[in-house]
């Protein structure tokens, strides 16, 4: 009999396995947990090519994140959708970007992060083009073009460039050819944009230790550029593939360090959607960054107060794009695969996907397509299997932000640490069965992390993290795979590419479409982080 883990964990042994004798395909548990436990990794339902997609250790395969196959979504009546196709694709464009500008503006905390330089990081003096940037190797590859490791010609310092191809940006693989209708397609076409220019946007006007820095961006004929901090030390998907799983208070600090990044987002009005092991870095000293914000969105606004007209049409939006199937589906919220309106409250069920995927060795539920993945979901009664080993403390984290109501998981972002004015200590008690009000920075499993020092930055520039990666020359790359480091760049790094010079050569041009995508942070902002 094969177990699977979504199916069955409780009082599988060793034993069990080997009278049934089932060898491949396993996961072990390290020894200090329980050195009898060795469970499938319950992909039966997958097709051959993905069989071996989640476990045993060294075949994780990476997870691509997507905009994916959408259920019938019924968006609200009132929805301004925005069109950049009539006749002249700047002039929607145009309005996006404004938009995005505007709705940035609206959110008081992202304002302030960079309330000095702002003004001047967005219409910068001097731009960079890919000339000043000599390549060394690739480091990943995600949807529209590969990330490369490049070299500053000027500074000698090193950048992770991530490219996005304009043609792919523009041409969408699902086209369904003349059977589309124009509409949808326009909308398609805004989604994707939108989505370009808000991991540079968002990107541009945050600052946090546990957030990737973007230092430039810029754009020719044919691609996009974002001018990345390098983060040398890897995914933690890479760290995850070479151990399996980690250890508990290891997995404890990435989850306080992703916290800190998520609340601060959801701060700012950002919902960050694709928490995944693949977008979570380690930096030299082994703390955690997230990078990829292409999924990212401003939030759906809780407040409706006092707003123009037009402010209000900008909060409609934002609810109807907060419908959209997107993500990773092992690691998105029950409501986002349901294809219900959902808020950022989807980012804490993430977590609870990745801190099971560190404990475990897979996340929760998975399966081949989103609709598999919600089936086992909806099916799952009880929540997904915890396994018997996790101390009492990883199991109640993981049973609060895994839960698929809602409106019953625990919202960290309310709870999040103590009020001075509670003299509870710990936070109150839970009502049954209704959402948990304990405070998150207060659990348990958070009796070692200091969030005062982690919450100022200074435990990252100060400290080490609990996997320190191995680096002995930054230009080697040796924290990322292979797979990617291997491949040679030079079709992606087009030496002869012929740079924009003035918004004026674009008229006509689809690169009219991402006018106003360069950037480039102020003086201060690249010395602080140098
Ligand atoms: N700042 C960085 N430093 C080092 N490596 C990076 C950096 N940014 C990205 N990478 C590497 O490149 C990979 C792909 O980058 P990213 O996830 O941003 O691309 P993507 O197109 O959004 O991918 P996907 O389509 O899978 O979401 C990352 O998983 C990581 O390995």
């Amino acid at each position: 009999m094969v177990f699977s883990l979504d199916e069955e964990m409780d009082g599988l042994t060793l034993q069990d396995d080997v009278r049934q004798g089932l060898t491949a395909n396993t996961l072990q548990v390290p020894a200090a947990y329980n050195p009898e436990v060795v469970f499938d990794d319950g992909n039966n339902d997958l097709p051959d090519d993905q069989l071996n997609l989640h476990s045993p250790i060294g075949n994780r395969t990476r997870r691509r994140s997507s905009v994916l196959a959408k259920f019938p979504v019924l968006s609200p009546a009132h929805t301004r959708r925005v069109s950049i196709s009539n006749n002249s694709p700047g002039a929607g464009a145009s309005l996006l970007t404004s938009q995005l500008a505007s709705s940035f503006k609206s959110s008081t905390g992202a304002e302030s992060a960079f309330k000095e330089e702002a003004p001047q990081d967005m219409r910068p003096k001097s731009m960079r083009t890919i000339q000043d940037f000599r390549p060394i190797r690739v480091l990943g590859r995600g949807a529209y073009g590969k990330v490369i490791l490049v070299k500053d010609q000027f500074s000698q310092k090193l950048y992770a460039m991530k490219q996005l191809k304009k043609a792919e940006i523009l041409i969408n693989d699902n086209d369904k050819g003349e059977d589309q209708d124009p509409a949808d397609r326009n909308k398609d076409l805004d989604k994707r944009i939108e989505r370009t220019f808000a991991e540079r946007t968002i990107l541009s006007q945050l600052e946090h230790p546990n957030i990737v820095k973007l230092f430039y961006s810029f754009h020719d004929h044919s691609k996009l550029y974002l001018i990345l901090q390098f983060i040398p030390g890897g995914e933690l998907f890479y760290h995850l593939k070479e151990r399996g799983t980690l250890e508990e208070d290891t997995v404890a600090f990435y989850a306080a360090e992703v916290s800190c990044a998520l609340k601060f987002l959801h701060d700012n009005g950002i919902v960050y959607r694709d928490l995944k092991p693949e977008n979570c870095l380690l930096d030299q000293r082994g703390h955690l960054v997230l990078t990829d914000f292409g999924l990212s969105k401003k939030s759906a606004t809780e407040t409706q107060g006092d707003k123009t007209d037009s402010e209000s049409d900008l909060d409609k939006d934002d609810i109807y794009t907060l419908h959209s199937i997107i993500g990773t589906p092992e690691y998105a919220a029950p409501e986002i695969l349901q294809g219900v309106a959902y808020n950022k409250n989807c980012d804490w069920y993430s977590l609870g996907c990745l801190l099971y995927d560190m404990l475990v060795g897979k996340p929760p539920y998975t399966g081949n397509n989103h609709k598999v993945i919600l089936n086992k979901i909806q099916k799952d009664k009880q929540g997904p299997r915890i396994p018997y080993y996790l101390s009492d403390g990883m199991k109640d984290v993981l049973n609060w932000l895994l839960k698929k109501d809602k409106t019953k998981r625990w919202d960290v972002d309310k709870y999040w640490s103590e009020d001075p004015s509670d003299n509870q200590k710990g936070g109150k008690k839970k009502k049954p069965g209704k959402q948990r009000v304990s405070k998150f920075q207060s659990h348990f499993i958070f009796r070692k992390i200091n969030w005062k020092l982690m919450e100022s930055g200074d435990l990252q520039r100060t400290t080490l993290g609990p996997i320190v990666p191995i680096i002995t020359n930054w230009e080697l790359a040796e924290n990322f795979d292979d797979e990617f480091t291997s491949m040679s760049f030079e079709d992606d790094y087009a030496m002869n590419s012929i740079p924009i010079k003035s918004n004026s050569d674009l008229s006509g041009h689809p690169s009219d479409i991402f006018k106003g995508f360069s950037f480039k942070a102020s003086g201060s902002y690249l010395e602080r982080h140098f």
